[in-house]
């Protein structure tokens, strides 16, 4: 079975959640041409790291975005990873990312379990504590904000729950690339299972962005990657590989959890 993956790498307008939905609404209908089967956003796409105004632009409950995303599945009978937006709920914001069936449905949410203080997440984010695990088309997914990928544990988690493909949705900025495309790497070999990568292009008031977004496949090599600048990254995932990899060396047969979990 195969599975077509699209990454909007997309420009993100500092704190104007109209003016990113707009952008974002173009580069779908664009990459739709292409037909795929799931549709990932970046991270913090409707407002980028705006964090001193959260108050305001923060969607509460995600009601806003989710209910965009939602027609946006149904319409092109799509599967899409929602990048994550700016939750606002009465116990503060949380940086939450939403998964939606084709027809529209809600199949996954997950907030942000480490937060990152080199960019003051801390100071104005809420960490989340559930899983990201959902299936897209049958095939059981998770999905993974940025910073997440320097947890190596957090990922296993979810691969020894049956994950196949990890879905990474980023703010990853360009001082750091080695160490976006090393850690990717690694995890999509250690976890024999394909790494799906949402970087955003551009940059904001503190930052540049590294674009780059990837498609890693079980044996860590790149089916596909972005440039730095605005681009639809298109990929195809063939779950063949993923038995195929972990006959040949049976990492998960061969853990250990009596030693470590
Ligand atoms: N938005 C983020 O979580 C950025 C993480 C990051 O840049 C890192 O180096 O880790």
């Amino acid at each position: 079975m195969n599975m077509k993956v699209a990454c909007l790498q997309m420009d993100i307008a500092f704190g104007d959640i109209e003016e990113n939905v707009k952008r974002a609404a173009e580069q779908l209908a664009a990459v739709m041409e292409q037909e795929p089967d799931v549709v990932v956003l970046p991270e913090l796409w409707t407002t980028g790291y705006d964090l001193t105004r959260l108050d305001v632009l923060g969607d509460v409950d995600g009601v806003h975005v989710k209910g965009v995303m939602s027609e946006w599945a149904k319409a092109y009978d799509v599967n899409i990873v929602g990048g994550s937006i700016a939750k606002r709920t009465d116990d503060g914001v949380t940086n939450t990312m939403y998964m939606f069936d084709r027809s529209g449905e809600i199949v996954g949410e997950y907030s942000k379990v480490h937060l990152f203080q080199l960019m003051d997440e801390h100071k104005f984010l809420a960490p989340g504590s559930d899983e990201g695990q959902f299936t897209v088309d049958n095939v059981p997914c998770a999905g993974f904000i940025c910073y997440d990928i320097r947890f190596p544990e957090w990922l296993r988690v979810h691969t020894s729950k049956g994950a196949e493909v990890l879905f990474v949705v980023a703010e990853w900025p360009l001082p750091r690339l080695v160490h976006w495309r090393t850690l990717l790497t690694a995890r999509a070999i250690e976890n024999q299972c394909y790494v799906v990568a949402c970087n955003r292009a551009g940059s904001d008031p503190n930052n540049v962005f590294a674009g780059h977004s990837m498609i890693i496949d079980p044996w860590g090599e790149v089916v596909a990657e972005a440039g730095e600048g605005e681009e639809m990254l298109v990929g195809t995932l063939d779950f063949a590989k993923i038995p195929e990899v972990r006959r040949g060396i049976p990492v998960f047969e061969d853990r250990r959890p009596d030693l470590y979990k």
